[in-house]
Formats: C-alpha cells, structure tokens, sequence
C-alpha cells in the first residue's frame, strides 16, 4: 500500500484498545505462561509475519529457559479475507518430544492455528499450546481451533496494529484499531 494510502486509513481508522491496555494484556500473558511453561524448556514457535510484534513484547517478560524458533504460514496474505494456507517456512528446530508454544497476533476464525498445530503434533510434538495477542469474537461460530492463552477479545471487524497488518501497512503500531467501514 502506498504510504498516503496507509496515512489516510489510519486517520479514518477506530483506535478499539490502546497501547497501555495491549501492554497490561501481555504483562498478564506472562504470568499465566510462565506459571503453565516455566518448569518445561518449551521451544516457542512465533508464528510470521504477524507474530513478530507479539513475541518480541512477551519473550523479555519470560525469565524461565526456553529455546525460539520461527514458522510462516499465511492464508490472508496481504488482503482482508482468508484463502487456502500456505506455507512459507517450517521450524528448524525439531520439534519431536517438545513442548512447543506457538505465538500469534490473532486468532480470527481459527484455520491457522488448527493447521498450524495438526503438523506440529504428526511431527511428534508432545504438547502444543498456543497463545494468541488478540482472539476475534464471531458470535458464538464454531472454531476448529481455541488458544491456550488470549490476550484480548476483540470485535468482529478487520483490525490493525500490533503486528497485524492491513494490507501490508502498520503492523509496527503499538495500539490496536479497526478499520473504517470493515
Ligand atoms: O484465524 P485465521 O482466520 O486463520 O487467521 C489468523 C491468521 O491470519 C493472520 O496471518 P496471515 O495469513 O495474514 O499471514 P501473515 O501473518 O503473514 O500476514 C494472522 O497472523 C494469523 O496467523
Ligand atoms: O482482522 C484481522 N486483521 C489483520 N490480520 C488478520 N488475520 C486474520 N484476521 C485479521
């Protein structure tokens, strides 16, 4: 997107959860993961390009040994709706006899993270847990995939910040917003 056009959008856009609040709700991510992962040396998957923002705010609040590792998979792939996924980029690191924790930005209908966690468990996984920054509340929809930790609930609507992106721009913002009209 052109930078005007990212300009614009943000101007129109709705800010739905400050930065503060985002910050309190990764501070309280913390806490639970490492009350669950602590004792586990758990190999933590972020899930690109949304992930990136997410991971970065909550592995420097997690003081327990862990290993980090990276996978891409993409469905939306610079657009406002989902497609079939596709995958970008496998961990590196095996992930047999692991407990992993997969790190995204948002759990939206769901088909990301269930496809996301089906491979790594047929991998050998022992364990896969997952935690989302924001999970989208569709209404009582039946999802094929729920996280293990939510860091906020959001609305029904195509939202930005916060590593995820619209159409490319501002997944740098630290606040969470929606867009005008979508
Ligand atoms: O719950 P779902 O409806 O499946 O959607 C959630 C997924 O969509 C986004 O990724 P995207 O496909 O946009 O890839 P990207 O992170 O590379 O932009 C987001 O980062 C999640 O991984
Ligand atoms: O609302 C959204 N915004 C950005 N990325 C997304 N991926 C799934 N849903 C969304």
């Amino acid at each position: 997107m052109a930078p005007e056009e990212a300009r614009r959008l943000l101007a129109e856009a709705e800010l739905i959860c400050p930065a503060e609040e985002v910050a309190r709700a990764i501070d309280r991510l913390a806490a639970e993961i490492s009350a669950r992962l602590g004792e586990t040396n758990p190999l933590v998957l972020t899930v690109m390009s949304g992930g990136i923002y997410f991971a970065g705010q909550l592995l420097p609040r997690l003081a327990f040994p862990l290993e980090c590792d990276y996978l891409h998979a993409t469905r939306y792939r610079n657009t406002t709706q989902g497609h079939d996924i596709e995958w970008l980029a496998e961990p590196r690191t095996p992930v047999a006899g692991r407990t992993v924790l997969l790190l995204d930005d948002i759990l939206d209908e769901g088909i990301t993270l269930a496809a996301i966690k089906q491979r790594l468990l047929a991998q050998g996984a022992r364990e896969c847990l997952t935690a989302v920054l924001t999970e989208k509340d569709l209404a009582g929809r039946d999802k094929p995939a729920c996280a293990d930790f939510v860091g906020l609930t959001l609305p029904d609507r195509y939202v930005f910040g916060c590593g995820m992106d619209v159409r490319g721009a501002w997944r740098n913002l630290p606040a969470i917003y929606a867009v005008k009209g979508l």
